[in-house]
C-alpha cells in the first residue's frame, strides 16, 4: 500500500470528491449538469458525455490537492484517460489519491434495507485496480428502517466483502446509507453504529478500513468509530441535502470530512463559460473544505 497516500488520507485537511456517479444515476446526474437524455442515443454516447464532464472537473484549477484529498472514480472513468493519462494516474499526479467504486448497485429493498446485488468479477476488478495505482475502493447499500437484524445483515455483507479488497491491497471505503428522508433516522444511527463497531473489532491490527457515512442526527454520533484504531478516516455523503445543508449538519461533526457527489457539483453546467465553471468550482470546494475542516 502506498504509504504516503495512507497518511495523507489519514491526517491530511481535505476532503474526498465523490465522481463515481453509477450507470444508473448518470442520467440525473448529465440532467442536473444540463445534459438532457435527448441529447445521447446510447449509454456509449451517455458515458463519453459524463466522462467529458469529469474530465472539466478533474482538470479545473479549482480541482486541486490543496483542499481536496481524494476522488472515487466510476469504472469507466479508470479505464478512460485525461490529458493523455490513465484518470488514476493524472489524479495521482496532482497529489490526489483516487479511489474506485466497485459496486454493482443495489438489490431490491427488503425489510426495510438495501443490501448490494452480487458484484461479479471482483477479484479481476480489484487487480486491474491496483495495476491503476487505485488506492481504495467503495461501495454503497442503503439503510431505510431501524431493523435491527437487517441492518446488521447490510453491515455484514460489506465487511465481508471489504476483507477480500483489504487481501486485494486496497483501502474498501464501506458505505452503509442511511436515507436522510427515514422515519427512524436517529434509532437506525443507533443500531448502524453498534453494528459497525462489532466488525470493525473483529479485525486484524493490520486490516484497514474507511467508512463513508450519512451525516448523524445526533451530532458526533460516530466519534467512537472516528477513533477506532481500524479506521483509517471517516467520510460523509450529502445523501440528497443541498450543499448549505450539507456544510451545516457537516460543521456539527469533528474529524468528519466530506465526500460529497451532488453537493459537490450541484452549481455546475455544461453551458458555463471556463470562468463560470472554474469559479463555481471554487466556491464549492472553498465551503466543502471549510465544513470540512473547520468545526463550530
Ligand atoms: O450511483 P450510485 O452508486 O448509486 O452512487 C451515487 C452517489 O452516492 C454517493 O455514495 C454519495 O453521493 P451524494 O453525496 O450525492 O449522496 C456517491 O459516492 C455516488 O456518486
Amino acid at each position: 500500500m502506498n504509504q504516503e497516500q495512507f497518511e495523507k488520507i489519514k491526517n491530511g485537511k481535505g476532503f474526498i470528491a465523490a465522481l463515481d456517479q453509477s450507470g444508473g444515476s448518470t442520467p440525473k446526474a448529465l440532467k442536473d449538469y444540463g445534459i438532457e437524455e435527448n441529447q445521447y442515443s446510447n449509454e456509449d454516447e451517455m458515458y463519453t458525455l459524463v466522462h467529458e464532464m469529469r474530465t472539466r472537473i478533474i482538470t479545473s484549477p479549482a480541482f486541486s490537492s490543496e483542499k481536496i484529498l481524494g476522488a472515487i472514480l466510476f469504472e469507466q472513468t479508470m479505464d478512460r484517460e485525461v490529458e493523455g493519462k490513465y484518470t488514476s494516474d493524472y489524479l495521482a499526479d496532482k497529489g490526489i489519491v483516487p479511489f474506485l467504486k466497485v459496486d454493482k448497485g443495489l438489490a431490491d429493498e427488503e425489510n426495510g434495507v438495501q443490501l448490494m446485488k452480487v458484484i461479479p468479477g471482483l477479484d479481476e476488478l480489484l487487480k486491474r485496480a491496483k495495476e491503476r495505482n487505485v488506492f481504495g475502493t467503495k461501495m454503497r447499500s442503503n439503510i431505510l428502517e431501524a431493523n435491527k437484524d437487517d441492518i446488521a445483515k447490510v453491515v455484514e455483507q460489506q465487511f465481508e466483502i471489504g476483507k477480500q479488497i483489504i487481501e486485494a491491497g486496497l483501502v474498501p471505503i464501506i458505505e452503509p446509507e442511511v436515507n436522510i428522508n427515514a422515519k427512524d433516522k436517529e434509532a437506525i444511527e443507533d443500531i448502524l453504529k453498534d453494528e459497525i463497531a462489532k466488525e470493525l473489532d473483529k479485525l486484524n491490527e493490520d486490516q484497514y478500513v474507511m467508512l463513508k457515512l450519512t451525516i448523524p442526527t445526533k451530532p458526533n454520533q460516530y466519534k467512537s468509530l472516528i477513533e477506532h484504531p481500524n479506521v483509517v478516516r471517516v467520510v460523509a455523503l450529502s445523501g440528497g441535502y443541498s450543499r448549505e445543508k450539507a456544510n451545516e449538519l457537516l460543521k456539527e461533526n469533528d474529524n468528519l470530512i466530506a465526500s460529497f457527489s451532488r453537493a459537490l457539483v450541484t452549481d455546475l453546467f455544461a453551458g458555463q463559460s471556463a470562468e463560470e465553471f472554474d469559479s463555481g468550482l471554487q466556491d464549492a470546494v472553498d465551503s466543502i473544505y471549510d465544513a470540512s475542516v473547520n468545526k463550530n
